[in-house]
């Protein structure tokens, strides 16, 4: 039996940098896995070539049994996957309420009164409610962060991908966007989640994986994977024969 998102032998490069070296692995429904690894390991890649806005050279990406592999970023979206950006994207111009109803009705393919009911119901999730009315221009950095949690969960996605969303953040910050996304993932909404910040990471995954120049080097329980000499080496810089 396949796993809820099964990734086999992704294969990625713009010319002499690969970004995906026959990466594989396996998400079950219902856990949250965390995605570390150093600058440029290919983590972002990663996720535009799971959410389809980059193509690999080769290897499949099976989601709940599909293979979508040659399906668009957009069928991927409606299929249940969604992803949060590293750096917020939202409609400066528009409002919060605005920002969200795009992302449900054109993403998520929702219309009218059932649009306007699961946005104001993802508000209150990202605890945003209070500002659906505000130009998203005038967020502040958690605020943009928060919208773009709301603006992925709109589309009702069953997989959420979250890149580098604690990114920036003040300690106090990211307890709470931590707590929020701890709550998403109680709901059942199925996580994968690539992070910097280790602490907030922990505080919420089930699973770690580490890649570096797009490989896979760890995968496991979080303690045991952040403990492993190989990925103090490559990921925190501690020579393993120290
Ligand atoms: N479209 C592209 N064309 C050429 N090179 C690219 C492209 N996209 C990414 N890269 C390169 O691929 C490598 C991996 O980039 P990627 O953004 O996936 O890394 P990352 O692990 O997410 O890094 P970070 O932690 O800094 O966000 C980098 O060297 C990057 O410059």
């Amino acid at each position: 039996m396949t796993a809820f998102l099964q990734v086999d032998n992704l294969c990625k490069s713009f010319g002499a940098i690969t970004v995906a070296d026959d990466l594989c692995f396996a998400v079950e429904k219902g856990q949250a896995l965390g995605v570390l690894g150093p600058n440029g390991a290919g983590k972002t890649s990663m996720f535009n070539l799971i959410t389809g806005t980059l193509s690999a050279n080769s290897g499949s990406v099976i989601f709940d049994g599909t293979n979508i592999t040659k399906y668009s970023a957009a069928k991927r979206c409606r299929a249940g996957l969604s992803r949060s950006f590293q750096v917020p994207q939202p409609f400066s111009g528009m409002t919060v309420f605005e920002n969200a109803m795009i992302a449900a009705t054109q993403a998520g393919g929702m219309s009218g009164s059932e649009a306007e009911a699961h946005c104001i119901n993802v508000l209150e999730q990202t605890e945003l409610l209070d500002r659906a009315n505000i130009q998203a221009g005038s967020l502040t950095l958690l605020g943009r962060k928060r919208l773009e949690l709301t603006r992925a969960l709109c589309t009702k996605p069953r997989l959420l991908m979250l890149d580098e969303i604690a990114g920036g953040l003040t300690e106090g910050e990211c307890r709470s966007l931590v707590q929020s996304i701890k709550n998403i993932h109680a709901s059942g909404v199925t996580i994968i989640w690539i992070e910097h910040v280790v602490h907030a990471l922990l505080a919420v995954v089930d699973k770690l994986m580490v890649i570096d120049f797009g490989r896979k080097i760890a995968e496991g329980p979080p303690r045991q994977i952040m403990e492993s000499p190989e990925v103090q080496e490559i990921y925190l810089g501690i020579d393993a024969d120290e």
